[in-house]
Parts: structure tokens; sequence; C-alpha cells
């Protein structure tokens, strides 16, 4: 660079520097750093104004660049140039047409020839600007969501042990913002003991890979100590190389309101849901209304108290979906072996109820009996079982009660002897004066 010491040195006096220097993205000025004079430029430094290599050479800095407003100004830049170099700032060069391009620009200081240069070199950082306009947008967005968002939010980074609780989740659960330790039992722990079983398997299931996302409803405790239901769902986001997976994000939603609401609505439709047959609260009411008209008329009625066997070994063993395909199924055998005018109804969890009106002992122990071998002749292989089997109960009116509560009490207590003599049997109450 020899050449360029000379006032008003041209690069073009060193051809393949210059050559060299106008390959360059950058816009590269060597600044007299007493005048403030750009002494050389580069093509891009040029283009990037609009200008010609003419215009800008031997003008002031201060004329192209919107920041620096006056020769003091400069003074006091040259001093911190000198002092700590390279300087770097992010300011606006003025395009020939009136608009601005953000530049990066760092300056360093040097002595040639017994003259002292600074050289500048501008990035143009309008697409690295806008691109962090857009990630500090999303970071709003971002912290938005996890503040200000309805479902709670929670991150699991699996292997430190860390499970993070946003905000808003644990407002959802009444804790404050330094309440709720950042692992899995602070979770865990307050999953409804009912729930847990079923809760931990469906994630097991999808961090094993058997399920495509974790999605559960289960009961969660409050700071209260009350249950809330929620919604929650969950994917994994990152694996290791081996494909294990190493983090998980989901979402929790209150759905109390939306469960309380069907609880209400199953408990006013006269059908229950899971299998399809008459609700207890339908039941109950036709039992009413048919042992009134027995009564009236002098007719016998039955009552047959179903109850399958072992069936929380299936649900525990096989999973309550399973377990709920089973109740269909047993359903749907009982109901094939009923007269019209008899009527089965879900009393309760495994539990069934037939009442068959203008019937007598004789007659109900075969209904009984149809229903105990409708029950074992179901396909236990296709759902993965070995036979399924229930205990019954049976009582009738007027011989083992006068009224429901007694009728059922005494079949309760069939049903209690069947069981203790081994299941699947029908057991008949016993005659009430012995009872
Ligand atoms: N899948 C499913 N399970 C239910 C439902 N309601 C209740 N249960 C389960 O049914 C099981 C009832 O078990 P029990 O009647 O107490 O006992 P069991 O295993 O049948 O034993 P025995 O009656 O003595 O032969 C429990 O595990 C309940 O959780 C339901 O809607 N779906």
């Amino acid at each position: 660079m020899g050449h360029v010491a000379g006032e008003g040195a041209r690069m073009r006096d060193l051809p393949a520097a210059a050559a060299l220097f106008d390959q360059m993205a950058d816009a590269v000025y060597l600044l007299d750093p007493q005048s403030s004079h750009v002494v050389w430029a580069n093509r891009a430094a040029w283009e990037v104004l609009g200008l010609t290599a003419e215009q800008v050479l031997d003008h002031s800095v201060l004329s192209l660049q919107m920041d620096v407003i006056g020769m003091p100004q400069w003074t006091e830049i040259a001093e911190v140039i000198r002092r700590q170099p390279p300087y770097v700032f992010i300011g606006r060069h003025r395009h020939r047409e009136g608009h601005e391009v953000p530049v990066e620009v760092v300056t360093t200081c040097f002595m040639l020839d017994g003259r002292e240069y600074f050289l500048s070199v501008a990035r143009d950082v309008t697409l690295r600007l806008s691109l962090e306009r857009e990630v500090r947008e999303r970071q709003h967005q971002l912290s938005f969501a996890l503040n200000e968002a309805i479902d709670g939010l929670w991150d699991w980074d699996m292997a430190s042990g860390e499970l993070y609780f946003s905000p808003q989740l644990k407002r959802m659960l009444g804790y404050g913002p330094d309440e709720m330790a950042p692992v899995l039992s602070t979770w865990s722990g307050n999953v409804h003991p009912d729930d847990a079983a079923q809760v931990m398997r469906v994630l097991t299931d999808h961090l094993e890979g058997r399920r495509s996302r974790y999605e559960a409803e289960y009961r969660l405790r409050n700071r209260n100590g009350h249950y809330l239901w929620v919604s929650d769902r969950g994917r994994v986001c990152e694996r290791d190389v081996s494909g294990a997976p190493t983090r998980v994000v989901g979402m929790v939603q209150d759905i109390t309101d939306q469960k309380m609401l069907q609880f209400k609505l199953e408990e006013l439709a006269a059908n229950d849901t899971l299998t399809g047959l008459s609700n207890r609260r339908h039941g109950e009411a036709f039992l009413d209304s048919q042992l009134a008209l027995c009564a009236r008329v002098g007719m016998p009625l039955g009552l047959c108290l179903v109850d399958i066997d072992h069936f929380k070994v299936v649900n525990d063993l096989h999973g309550h979906l399973l377990g709920d395909r089973v109740l269909r199924a047993v359903a749907q055998a009982m109901a094939g072996e009923l007269r019209r005018s008899d009527l089965a109804y879900r009393w309760g969890g495994d539990e069934f109820v037939v009442v068959c009106p203008d019937t007598g002992l004789p007659e109900l122990r075969q209904v009984a009996e149809k229903v105990r071998a409708a029950l074992l002749a179901i396909d236990g292989a296709a759902l993965g079982l070995s036979t399924i089997s229930a205990s019954i109960g049976v009582a009738v009116y007027p011989d083992h009660g006068e009224d429901v509560p007694t009728l059922m009490a005494s079949a309760d207590a069939a049903l209690y002897l069947a069981k203790a003599a081994g299941r699947d049997r029908i057991e008949v109450a016993r005659p009430m004066d012995s009872a």
C-alpha cells in the first residue's frame, strides 16, 4: 500500500490490490482521520450508496453517514477509534435516492509512511436487522403464549430431568410463579391415583413409539387439594442420535367445566354412554314404575344383579380401553338374551341390573342362566383374554323384598354369596323371613 500515502492517493496506483478489494461484498473505505475525507473506496462502497466512484472520493464521510452530524462529533469518534480499535458501530448510510442503508461499520486505525489512516469496512445489515426484528416479534408472541394463553405449557428435558411449568399452568393449579419444583414428581404426584396408571401407560406408549402422541384426560390436584379435570397433550420434540426421546413438550387445558357438563348430560340422558344400555337413573325409574305396576296387578317381578368376575384384573393387566370393550361386549351379550318387556341397565362400574316384570323365580333362574351362558360365550380370545364370566344374584318381588331398596339389597346379598362360593354362578336370595 506504499503508494497510498500521498495526499489524495488512489488505489488505482495499485491495480491488483484494488481489483481484489473490488471483489468484496462489504464496502471498504480508506479515510483521512483529520479531514474525515474518503481517500479511497472499493466498488461495493459506492454501489451501496448509488454513487459513482468519483462522487465518493474526496467527500467527507460525514456526507455519507447519517448518524455523524458534524466535525466535532467526528473528532470525538476519531479519538475513540484511536484508543480502542477495532471500533464497531451500527449506523445508517444515505443512499443517493434518499433511503437509508443500515450498516455495521468496523474501523481500524493504522500508520503508513508517517501518516495516519482509518480503514472502515461497512457491511449492509438490512437482512440481519430484519431477521432480528422477526425473532424479537416471535419472542413476544412466544412469551405472550407462555404467559397469557389459556392453556398451560410444560417442557420436559429428560436428560436433566427438569420439567418446566409455564406461569399459566401454575396459575391454573393455584400456584405462584416460584412454586412447583420443576421435576416430574411435582406433576405425577398430583395425578389422581385412579387415573395415574392409565396416564403413565399412555405416556410410556408414546415415549416408546407405540403411540404417535401423548394424549390423556385425567384429574390433577390443585394447590387446595381439589381435583381439576384436565386434557393433557404432548409430543416428543427432540431425540438423541440413537432415537431415544430427550425432550417432550405439551399443553394442559382445564376441562373441569366441560366434564361437569358432560357428567350432568350423561346423568340426564337415558343411556349409559359406554355400553348403550339404559343408565342407572333411567333403569331405577323403570324398576320403580314396574314394581308399582306388578304390585297393583299382583304379578311377580324378577331382578338379577350381574357383576363381572375379576374385572379389575382386566383393567390392570390390559388397560381401561380393553376393559371398556369387555363392558360393551357383556352389555351386548346380556341384552341379546332379554325379552322386550325386560330391561338391563348399567348400575355402575362392572355391575348390571336386569329387571324382568311378570317373572317369577323359576323363569328368572332361566333368564340368569341364559345371561351367564351368553357371557361365557363371548369370544374372549378376540379381545386377547380368556373367558369372561359373571356372578349373578337374583331376587324376586314379593318373596325377597316388597320395595326397591329391599329387593336390591336381597339381590346384592345373593351376589355376595355367588362371589364367595367361587364366582361364575347364580345364587338366589334368601327368603325374607330367613334373612
Ligand atoms: N374399563 C372400565 N373399568 C371400570 C369402569 N367402571 C369401573 N371400572 C373398574 O371395574 C373394576 C371393578 O372391580 P371390582 O368389581 O371391585 O372387582 P373385580 O375385579 O370385578 O372382582 P370381583 O367382582 O370380586 O370378581 C375396578 O377396577 C374399576 O376401576 C369403566 O367404565 N370402564
